[in-house]
C-alpha cells in the first residue's frame, strides 16, 4: 500500500505542530444557552481524541467552531498552528481541506459513483484527472472496497458508505479526521469493523483522529484519551482507562453506568443498612491492583470468608480495570479488615450495605 498521509502538504506545515488542534477558553451563546462555556482543549498528533457528551452538550457548536462554520463570541481556534476563528471565507477555504469529515449518515453524493465521490475533495482542490483517479483508486484499496468503483452509494451496505466517506475524507490528506458520529446508523458488528478501519488507519499513517459521540462503547473501542462534554464546559479530561476506572464527574458515571459491572438487581433490592447477615462490599480495581493474585492473598492472610457474586475485569488500553462485589458474612470487624486489606493494595472499596439471609 502506497498511501501517505503527508504527501502534498509543505514539510514545514506537515512536521511542525506537536498540537492539531488547540482551543482556547471558547465560547458560543445562542440567546441564553451557553453552547460552549469556556472550552479549552489540544488534540495531539497522531493520537485518536473522543469527544463524549448527552444531547445538547455542545458537541456539533464545538465541530462548526473547528471548521469555521461557526464564529465562537469569544476564544481561539487554532489548527496546525494557525488561528481560524476570525479568518473570512476565502482564507477559511484551504485550512477547512486540512479536516476530513465523516458523518452519522454518510452524506455521499448519489448521482456520482463511488470512485466519483472518493476524487470530489481533489476535483475541488484542482488535481488532474489522472492523478485523482489513482489517489481514489489507492483509497478504495485502503478502505477494502476497490471494487466497488463504479458502483452507486444506493448500491452499498451502511458499512460500505462508511468505508466510502472514510476514503473520501482521506483524499486530500488532510491533518485531522474528524468523526461525527460516524458509527451512529450502523449496526454492532458494522460499527466494530468501521471503529477498526479508523484505528488501523491511525496507527499505520499515524493520521489524527477528533471522535464525537455520545456512546462510551466507541470510546473505549479506539480512543487513546477522551474528553467529556457536559453543558457546554469540558468536565473530565483523560486516557481512556483512567477515565473509566475512575470517573469523576457525575455525568461521565452515568455513561458509563451500562458498561461497568453492576450489583445484580435482586441483590440491591435487598440491600439494607442494618448491620444483619452479609455484607455487601464493592472494589474498584485497576492498573497495579488488578494484577494482583488480590482474592487468594485476601483469603490466604485475613482467613475470612467472602464470597464473589459479581464482577469482572476488562482491559482498556492495555491496563485492567474491574469491578467486584463480594459478600462478607460476620460482624463488622470483618468487613472493616477486608476493606483495609484491599484499600492497602490499591483498591477502592465501598460498603454497600447488609443482606440478611439467603440471598
Ligand atoms: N443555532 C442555534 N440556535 C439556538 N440554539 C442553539 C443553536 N445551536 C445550538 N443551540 C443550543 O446550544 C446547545 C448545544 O447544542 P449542540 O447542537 O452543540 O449540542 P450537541 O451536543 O451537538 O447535541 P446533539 O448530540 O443532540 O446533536 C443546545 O442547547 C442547543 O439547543
Amino acid at each position: 500500500m502506497n498511501v501517505h498521509f503527508s504527501a502534498g502538504v509543505p514539510v514545514e506545515r506537515a512536521g511542525l505542530h506537536h498540537d492539531v488542534v488547540r482551543l482556547t477558553d471558547l465560547r458560543r451563546r445562542f440567546g441564553r444557552t451557553a453552547a460552549l462555556d469556556g472550552v479549552s482543549l489540544t488534540v495531539h498528533k497522531g493520537e485518536i481524541l473522543g469527544i463524549i457528551g448527552r444531547s445538547g452538550a455542545g458537541k456539533s457548536t464545538l465541530i462548526r467552531c473547528l471548521n469555521g462554520l461557526e464564529r465562537p463570541d469569544s476564544g481561539e481556534v487554532f489548527i496546525e498552528g494557525r488561528e481560524i476563528s476570525r479568518l473570512g471565507e476565502r482564507d477559511l477555504q484551504p485550512l477547512r481541506r486540512r479536516i476530513g469529515m465523516i458523518f452519522q449518515h454518510f452524506n455521499l453524493l448519489s448521482a456520482k459513483t463511488v470512485v466519483q465521490n472518493v476524487a470530489l475533495p481533489l476535483k475541488i482542490a484542482g488535481i488532474g484527472k489522472a492523478e485523482r483517479v489513482r489517489r481514489a483508486a489507492e483509497l478504495l484499496d485502503l478502505v477494502g472496497l476497490p471494487e466497488k468503483a463504479g458502483s452507486y452509494p444506493a448500491q452499498l451496505s451502511g458499512g460500505q458508505k462508511q468505508r466510502v466517506g472514510i476514503a473520501r475524507a482521506l483524499a486530500a490528506n488532510p491533518a485531522l479526521l474528524l468523526s461525527d458520529e460516524a458509527t451512529s446508523a450502523l449496526d454492532p458488528e458494522t460499527t466494530r469493523s468501521i471503529l477498526a478501519l479508523l484505528k488501523d488507519i491511525n496507527r499505520r499513517f499515524g493520521l489524527t483522529i477528533l471522535l464525537i459521540t455520545h456512546e462510551m462503547e466507541v470510546i473505549r473501542s479506539i480512543a487513546d484519551r477522551v474528553a467529556v462534554i457536559d453543558q457546554g464546559r469540558i468536565v473530565e479530561e483523560g486516557p481512556v482507562w483512567s477515565v473509566f476506572a475512575e470517573p469523576k464527574s457525575e455525568v461521565t458515571q452515568r455513561l458509563l453506568a451500562g458498561m461497568r459491572p453492576q450489583l445484580p438487581p435482586e441483590i440491591a433490592g435487598r440491600l439494607s443498612p442494618e448491620p444483619v447477615g452479609e455484607a455487601v462490599l464493592r472494589i474498584d480495581i485497576f492498573g497495579d491492583a488488578a494484577r494482583q493474585a488480590l482474592l487468594s492473598d485476601l483469603a490466604g492472610t485475613l482467613k475470612v470468608s467472602f464470597r464473589l457474586i459479581h464482577g469482572g475485569i476488562e482491559t482498556i488500553q492495555g491496563e485492567p480495570v474491574g469491578t467486584l462485589f463480594l459478600m462478607i458474612p460476620g460482624g463488622g470487624e470483618d468487613v472493616a479488615r477486608v476493606s483495609q486489606f484491599l484499600q492497602a493494595r490499591g483498591a477502592r472499596t465501598e460498603v454497600l450495605g447488609h443482606v440478611a439471609g439467603d440471598a
